[in-house]
């Protein structure tokens, strides 16, 4: 369980985050969205221990990251690139990792298997490409078994088979019980993958809630509000914008019979599904 409340960061005279407070639940996968320099980083930072709040609390299953007994059995994290020696090999980073947890080796040799790396374990990890790298660093993430996953955009540099692989890890990670938080600006992937979403702006968060995109249908007739007046007798709920009705709770067969039910002709009908990035773009852009 991942729990902020109030969080406050403040770089002079600038709040880079704002009174932000989420929850990331067990069992679920949250999404973390925000346009660039909108607080991302600098909230996962105060998460996992890495800059002090100026105000507000950030909890890892209640505590703060710096109270946590065994931290790394707790909270596993994927943070910016470039923490692994160049020089190491994959296999020996991990063991090194290991050695600084107190993990057991056999560990790392699972690890390895479970991210895809065992036929590059003796590379040494400067040769890795982009993804090879988010693949160890995943690895490294997952080797104290935590409950809790932070990840910030650990699909960069992925190929579609490694995204794929990610939201499977991540998706059973989550089904075991597990939290995960992650960040990342490839929305149609996550749409794949989050339940909840938390968008930030402006170092303020918009949006806390579970992710559902309810369809809707899109209506524009001869007569619009005589349309409206037939679909809310028959129970939908419509939202207008000039001409045009947004209608839910019907299905587009009944409301083509009704309008003609009416007499109104249809210029259009259609099923409408918001997407991530239109939630995202409306919400993080016109903050
Ligand atoms: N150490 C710092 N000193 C001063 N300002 C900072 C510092 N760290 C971050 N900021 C500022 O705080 C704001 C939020 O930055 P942050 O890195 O948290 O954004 P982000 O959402 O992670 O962006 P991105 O998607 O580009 O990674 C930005 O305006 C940034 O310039």
């Amino acid at each position: 369980m991942i729990e902020t409340q109030a969080l406050t960061k403040r770089f002079g005279q600038m709040d880079a985050v704002r009174d932000v407070t989420f929850t990331a639940a067990p069992g679920r996968v949250t999404g973390f969205l925000g346009m660039n320099g909108s607080g991302k980083t600098t909230t996962l930072r105060m998460l996992l221990g890495l800059s002090r709040p100026t105000s507000g609390r950030a909890l890892i299953n209640g505590q703060r990251y710096r109270d946590l007994t065994d931290p790394l059995r707790q909270v596993g994290a994927v943070l910016e690139q470039g923490l692994m020696h160049p020089g190491q090999t994959g296999r020996g980073h991990l063991h090194t990792q290991a050695l600084l947890g107190g993990v057991g080796k056999q560990r790392t040799e699972h690890l390895l298997e479970y991210v895809g790396l065992a036929d590059a374990a003796t590379m040494r990890t400067g040769d890795y490409s982009l993804g090879m790298r988010q693949r160890l660093a995943v690895a490294t993430a997952l080797l104290g078994e935590p409950p809790v996953l932070v990840l910030d955009e650990p699909a960069n540099g992925l190929d579609p088979s490694g995204m794929a692989w990610l939201r499977g890890l991540l998706r059973d990670h989550a089904a075991a019980g597990g939290t995960v938080l992650i960040s990342s600006h490839l929305l149609a992937e996550l749409e794949l993958l989050i339940d909840d979403v938390v968008i930030i702006a402006g170092g303020r968060v918009r949006l806390a809630e579970p992710l559902s995109f309810e369809s809707h249908l899109r209506v524009r007739g001869r007569d619009p509000h005589r349309l409206w007046q037939a679909f809310e007798q028959v129970g939908a709920t419509v939202r207008t914008d000039g001409s045009v009705l947004f209608v839910t709770g019907i299905s587009p067969e009944d409301a083509g019979e009704l309008a003609l039910h009416v007499q109104v002709p249809l210029y259009e009908l259609t099923v409408e599904t918001p997407s991530l990035e239109k939630l995202f773009l409306d919400l993080a852009a016109a903050a």
